[in-house]
């Protein structure tokens, strides 16, 4: 399937990314997409001319752009779950018609923003102090994410995130809370996930326990509104959308309430309208001028052309650090796929393993093997050329030259002659020859950057839309559905299986050796919190 990039890596063999900067000195602008104000700088990779072509040629044999136009306009491109694709309307600000099943979408998505809108106005000239946002995966990951990474503009009530099944994560929420002035906001799209209603029943219950009225107390964001309102929470209170916002697109809409309710209308409307923007790009730029495309087709030759397993996303802001996170289920749970749209095994690998964590801590982490493992990680890193903190300049100076000095470093590496004359002046014979060899680093890593002026609204919601848009393109090439997710199946089934074991309603039976042994530990120690 991927006979011609396995052809481009045999061409490019052993050469290195640097010499390709001293052939061309106009290789840094030829290798980057300069657009919406973003700069993506993939020129510290691989990728020259006539792999480009390459590339290029296989997203339009693949159809890219068809398939783009036919999730754009609402066809049915979950087939296995026979779903549109659409959480693109939910930034389509404008209003311009998109069909499904023939009918528009579009007054419907507006009229929930507008009663989103009138919500969010509501409370946050309220007593309510606290909103707790409780959902898992798609219903909580976005909102988290991104009301971290909008924190200079949050002058709404203190947004708290419960998603973890392990009280612990609700306990600790609600120690911070007064039940008085909080407000819960129980996001789940299909409202049975067990880890979110069994915290928004303890939510429910802990009100109860401190004699406060859950009247006007909860809301809720989910497709299932007749399931929301028979949870007790009035259809007025309940905000709905459709089955094709996918659990892991769905921050666009009312999933995205919490974010709306910190950051206010006017700043949530400025994230949709930086998504919008990046949709157009996405459809209508040429390919080489591309953003999302280009980021796709990058990860493509790293994963599938030469068989990295992993990336790494690496944002020199620290208020992104919920980015990997978000990406890891966006990437993972989109396309971490072992079977082709007709049901047939893939013959490549699927989709990468995506990890990461904030510059400058993961250097002082895992950078380590990143420079000197045996395993190379594509580098993805972000930064903003400027920070909110002016008073604290010289923090982000130091961020830069962090940010730059890595991908530089990974690229050039150090020779064993440059190794040896930094210890030159310790050590001689041998003990020089073994101790500088440990200083060798071997270089060649490819790395890219993406750049951008600051981390305002409209700049975040552009970086998410490029990223929703390269897994669509990686799942194009792939030939996979990028928006079911039937690998969280099993598990769930096994739990709900194994609960009545767990409390001893149920004899252990059936299990294998180890499970029972597990759970057996369990039972002998399960009263160990006393
Ligand atoms: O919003 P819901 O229906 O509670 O689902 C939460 C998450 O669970 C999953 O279905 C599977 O983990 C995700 O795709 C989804 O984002």
């Amino acid at each position: 399937m991927f006979d011609d990039l396995k052809k481009q890596a045999a061409r490019i063999g052993e050469r290195r990314i640097e010499t390709l900067f001293q052939d061309d000195a106009q290789r840094a602008s030829t290798f980057s997409v300069d657009a919406l104000g973003m700069l993506f700088d993939y020129s510290k990779t691989q990728i020259d001319a006539p792999l480009r072509d390459d590339l290029i040629a296989m997203a339009q044999r693949a159809g890219v752009a068809e398939r783009a136009k036919a999730m754009f306009s609402g066809e049915k491109i979950n087939e296995t779950e026979g779903r549109a694709v659409l959480h693109t309307a939910l930034r389509n600000l404008d209003g311009d018609a998109v069909l499904v099943d023939g009918a528009d979408v579009m007054p419907e998505v507006l009229e929930t923003l507008d009663r989103m809108e009138t919500l969010a106005k509501e409370l946050r000239g309220s007593a309510i102090k606290d909103v707790v946002n409780i959902g898992i995966g798609g219903s909580d990951l976005g909102p988290a994410m991104a009301t971290l990474a909008l924190a200079p503009y949050h002058d709404g009530p203190r947004c708290h995130f419960v998603s973890n099944v392990d009280g612990a994560d609700i306990a600790d929420t609600l120690r911070k809370c007064d039940p008085e002035t909080t407000l819960f906001i129980v996001a789940s799209k299909t409202f049975t996930t067990i880890e979110t209603m069994t915290n928004a029943r303890t939510a429910k219950a802990w009100l109860a326990a401190h004699g406060t009225s859950a009247d006007g107390k909860f809301i809720a964001l989910s497709s299932a509104v007749e399931k929301a309102e028979a949870f007790g929470i009035p259809a007025d209170r309940v905000f709905g959308f459709e089955d094709w916002v996918g659990g892991r697109y769905s921050m666009w809409g009312p999933i995205g309430l919490s974010l709306m309710i910190a950051v206010g209308p006017q700043a949530f409307r400025a994230f949709l309208r930086g998504g919008q923007a990046m949709d157009r790009h996405f459809l209508n730029a040429a390919p080489e001028e591309n953003m999302a495309l280009m980021l796709a087709l990058v990860g493509i030759w790293h994963n599938q052309g030469l068989g990295y397993a992993t990336r790494a996303v690496l944002p020199y802001d620290n208020r992104l650090s919920r980015l990997p996170a978000y990406l890891q289920q966006l990437e993972m749970e989109s396309n971490g796929k072992g079977v082709s749209m007709d049901g047939a095994d893939l013959t490549s690998h699927s989709g990468p393993v995506v990890w990461g964590e904030p510059g400058t801590n993961g250097q002082h982490a895992f950078y380590q093997l990143i420079h000197q493992g045996t395993r190379v990680v594509p580098c993805e890193f972000m930064l903003a050329a400027a920070g909110h903190e002016e008073d604290l300049e010289h923090h982000h100076h130091l961020l830069v030259a962090n940010c730059l000095a890595q991908s530089e470093a990974l690229m050039r590496g150090r020779g064993l002659d440059e190794a040896r004359s930094k210890v030159a002046d310790k050590f001689k014979g041998d003990e020089l020859e073994r101790q500088a060899r440990h200083r060798v680093f071997p270089g060649n890593r490819p790395s890219t950057t993406l750049i951008y002026p600051l981390l305002d609204p409209e700049t975040l919601g552009k970086i998410i839309a490029l990223y929703e848009h390269r897994v669509f393109v990686e799942g194009v090439i792939l030939n996979i559905n990028s928006y079911d997710q039937w690998g969280v199946e099993l598990g769930k089934e096994l739990a709900t299986a194994l609960g009545p074991m767990v409390t001893g309603e149920q004899a252990v039976e059936g299990k294998d050796g180890s499970t029972a042994q597990l759970l057996d530990y369990v039972h002998r120690n399960a009263g160990s919190q006393a």
